[in-house]
């Protein structure tokens, strides 16, 4: 995977660790919420208004994707205006689907609104096999044919999909991919479908254009489509990792944080565990205010489908735990080898190995390093790491974070966090 960012090079992202974070945060929205969401929008020849969108780089692919699809859209600051009064392409490309995995749903939404689909095998970040046979079995067990060739998957539908689709495992796309398939006259009933927030998000979301959504949160879901689907505003639920990841800063610098504007019952895995190893945490009904113990406990993490421990939060807890003297160990159900920050963070010093997939931690004092971000969240805990290091620490890949975290550079400066970023020449950038 290229880290090559632009034609001029590649960025870094400087920090002076070592100062404890303290202030206030207004928590984003979620991007794993609003790319759905984004998607879904193709589904309604009526407009769609999205308030306070996450202005990422995902999030631009994403509407680069619907741009191409027939979407019209305008930016008005952080609000986004949609509208797609026909589709005029059914064929979601290589060079768009590639970049992103979340963009692989809106082969269903096509598949709705017009009757066929053609998609490319989805990017994204390479943490290991990511398949899609759960998507392509969703689809044909609701009544569409489906061809796979070379990379590319085609679907059409003759008739209204509809069925019971059984799961062999909870898949967020998935499940999103599921639900917007049937939203146009369709009917499906979901078993042991995805129970995560973004997905409920969808589904109210969903709920708002006329789609008939019930048990959202449970893992049965059964969603009756509509002949015609109406448009509305939409305000997209707080990001759960950006503030998590925040929340690990604080802690892996023994600071002290407030978050406002988020939902703490999304949370509730991770405060849990920050609870347990003696930080103080309190929550309201929409903040979390967050003082960090000076002498924490060392504790376990099994990732795993929510409400259990967020996956995309494991390789950040690790960062933080790596600060933590004593012994603690990871390990991920979801993704049991998204470990690629493990050679990263012991360039800081971390004490860390892996044996039968699960990364054993024995925390101490960091030291700023030159590390390399190989994917979004492993770039999140290099930054937890660099946050709470003893020294400067540069940090390649800021193309990654730029994928998930808005203005980190300017947050991390308003907590008090020593950051800056700086552009390396083409002829020294990484590829
Ligand atoms: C854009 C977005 O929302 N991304 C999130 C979404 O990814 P994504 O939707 O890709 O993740 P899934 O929930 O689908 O993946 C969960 C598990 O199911 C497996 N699987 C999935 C689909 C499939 O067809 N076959 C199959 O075997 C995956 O390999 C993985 O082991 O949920 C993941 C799990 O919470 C998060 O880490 C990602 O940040
Ligand atoms: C892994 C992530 O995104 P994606 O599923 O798009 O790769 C993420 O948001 O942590």
């Amino acid at each position: 995977m290229m880290l090559t960012e632009s034609g001029k090079g590649s960025r870094i992202l400087r920090i002076e660790g070592g100062l404890p974070l303290s202030g206030e945060l207004r928590v984003y929205p979620a991007k794993n919420a609003a790319l759905p969401i984004l998607a879904a929008s193709l589904l309604t020849e009526e407009p769609i208004t999205l308030l306070e969108v996450p202005r990422l780089r995902d999030v631009e692919v994403m509407l680069e994707l619907l741009a191409h699809l027939g979407t019209h859209y305008a930016w008005e600051g952080r609000t986004l205006h949609l509208h797609t009064p026909e589709i005029q392409s059914t064929h979601a490309p290589y060079e768009l689907v590639g970049q992103m995995r979340a963009s692989f749903i809106v082969w269903g939404a096509l598949l709705a609104r017009v009757g066929e689909g053609r998609i490319s095998l989805p990017g994204g970040c390479a943490f290991g096999a990511r398949p899609v046979d759960q998507h392509v079995k969703a689809l044909k067990a609701l009544g569409a044919e489906v061809v796979e060739e070379e990379g590319t998957f085609y679907a059409r539908k003759t008739r209204p999909l509809a069925g019971r689709v059984v799961f062999d495992l909870p898949t967020v796309g998935g499940t999103e991919q599921a639900m917007l398939a049937v939203a146009l006259g369709g009917e499906a009933t979901l078993v042991q479908a995805a129970m995560e927030p973004e997905v409920e998000d969808l589904g109210r979301f969903l709920g708002m254009l006329g789609v008939e959504v019930r048990g959202l949160g449970s893992p049965i879901l059964h969603v009756r489509g509509a002949r015609r689907l109406g448009g509305g505003t939409y305000r997209i639920i707080p990001d759960r990792i950006e503030a998590g990841t925040y929340l690990l800063a604080a802690a892996a610098t023994r600071g002290a944080l407030t978050l406002t504007q988020v939902r703490p019952d999304h949370l509730d895995a991770l405060l849990d565990k920050l609870r347990q190893a003696g930080h103080r945490v309190e929550v309201g009904p929409d903040w979390v205010r967050f003082t960090a113990a000076k002498h924490p406990e060392p504790f376990h993490v099994e990732a795993r489908e929510y409400p259990g421990f967020p996956t995309d939060l494991q390789p950040i807890v690790g960062a933080y735990l790596a600060t933590v003297p004593g012994q603690s160990a990871i390990t991920d159900r979801v993704y049991p080898d998204r470990f690629t920050h493990v050679g990263e963070l012991a360039r800081m010093g971390a004490e860390l190995y892996l044996r039968d997939r699960t990364l054993v931690v024995n925390g101490r004092r960091l030291h700023g390093a030159q590390v390399k971000a190989l994917d979004i969240r492993a770039g999140g805990g290099l930054v937890v790491a660099a946050l709470a290091a003893e020294g400067v620490s540069e940090i390649e890949g800021v193309y990654f974070l730029e994928r998930g975290y808005e203005h980190l550079e300017e947050r991390l400066r308003s907590l008090g966090a020593r950051v800056g970023v700086a552009e390396v020449p083409l002829a020294l950038a990484a590829d």
